[in-house]
């Protein structure tokens, strides 16, 4: 465990903090064993290991590629294992209990039901193992004491041709469920816009939607993303960057481009390890987050795929703590945008926002009161002070 310098979070209250998860997906997120399990139980022989923890670390390494299509390659072994409603249920029943068990709140975990019809299941029964797998999970995390709400984000991956049927899912199963449509998969060569029809449908059924742009590919992808598909949010949207330039004098000056991402407000679900492990970034420390927290652009902090990058929203928030020293406060900040961002109605983000997440960090903010011993003056946080 990492040495936390004084006034930065703990991991235990890294652990503790509530916090929001909008990019996260089902088939990156399994729990080894379970792969292991539902290999044996279905008779799928394709796995490199099938120990646990070799299996697991086989994940990391694999993923740990420089490239997003061979990142991308691992995700064959997972789906092969998510083609049954049992697997499915049981999958999203993890997923849920799991991210409860690290301290998230809200999450919105997305999948393409178009890659679990191997067993024969119909994209309905997909969509309806899933959510009943979800439901499950939240009760299974209330009796272990902890609260979590899910919802399903309906993903069309980019290279097939299913994305106007999959729209049409995430709009049917609007009101169970589902809150909304993203496409995934290889960036380089197939942008936003062959998926015109998906997006235009379901602005014209004023249903939401998030696009991943701007991880594998630069500027025309986000630009397409925004402009012509009108996307409500950007997955990683990383390259932004691309747009910003820092003179020697530290004068930053943003583009056309960053200066509307900012200026609307456009959420941003930053990933950082998944960056690292794609070749996006290079280290936490030169990761962009830093720079686009700084300049207020609407940063969020994600998992994208706790398997393959072997993280949990604590994992990544404690890799940022060390990074850029960032304090409870930016903690609530990023978890605030992040709430802010969701697609559940305005009433329930605004509830989760002042009923949950900021009592939740005023606690933790309060603790050093408590400390065995007296006081610890210098975990005071400035806002306490300004208070009056
Ligand atoms: O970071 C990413 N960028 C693009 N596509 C991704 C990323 N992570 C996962 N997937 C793709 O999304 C599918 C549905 O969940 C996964 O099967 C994977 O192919
Ligand atoms: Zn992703």
């Amino acid at each position: 465990m990492r040495t936390p310098k004084p006034g930065l979070p703990t991991r235990e209250q890294i652990v503790h903090a509530p916090k929001v998860l909008l990019h996260d997906h089902l088939d990156g997120g399994l729990r080894p064993g379970t792969v292991v399990d539902i290999a044996l139980a279905t008779g799928y022989d394709g796995l490199p290991e099938t120990d646990p923890d070799k299996l697991g670390a086989w994940f990391r390494e694999a993923a740990d590629s420089g490239s997003l299509e061979r990142y991308l390659e691992t995700f064959a072994h997972t789906c092969a294992v998510m083609q049954t409603r049992e697997a499915l249920t049981r999958v999203a029943a993890e997923c849920a209990e799991d991210l409860a068990a690290d301290g998230v709140v809200y999450a919105e975990v997305r999948y393409a039901p178009e890659q679990h019809l191997e067993g024969g299941l119909t994209l309905q029964e997909v969509v309806e193992a899933v959510n009943d797998g979800f439901r499950e999970g939240e009760h299974r995390a209330r009796a272990a004491g902890n609260r979590i709400r899910v919802g399903a984000l309906l993903t069309a991956m980019r290279h097939a041709a299913r994305s106007q049927e999959i729209a049409e899912l995430a709009n049917d199963y609007r009101d169970s469920g589902v809150v909304g449509f993203d496409i995934a998969g290889a960036e380089a060569g197939y942008p936003p816009t062959r998926h015109l029809d998906a997006f235009d449908y379901l602005k014209r059924e004023n249903n939401h939607f998030t696009i991943h742009a701007g991880e594998g590919f630069g500027l025309p992808s986000i630009w397409q993303a925004l402009q012509w598909c009108g996307a409500d949010r950007l997955g990683h949207g990383v390259r932004i960057i691309d747009d910003i330039t820092q003179g020697p004098d530290g004068q930053v000056t943003l583009g056309r481009l960053a200066s509307y991402v900012r200026d609307k407000r456009v959420p941003l679900e930053m990933c950082p390890s998944s960056n690292l492990q794609t070749g996006v970034a290079a280290s936490y420390a030169e990761h962009p987050i830093g720079l686009l927290r700084r300049l207020h652009f609407r940063v969020t902090v994600n998992t994208d795929n706790r398997l393959m990058s072997g993280t949990s929203m604590s994992a990544e928030f404690a890799h940022l703590v060390d990074a850029f020293d960032y304090t409870l406060d930016d903690m609530q900040w990023f978890t605030v945008n992040a709430m802010k961002s969701a697609f559940i109605p305005f009433d329930e983000r605004l509830a989760m926002i002042n009923e949950v997440i900021k009592p939740g960090y005023a606690e933790l903010k309060a603790e050093w009161l408590f400390a065995p011993g007296g006081a610890l003056p210098h975990l005071a946080s400035g806002s306490v002070l300004e208070a009056g």
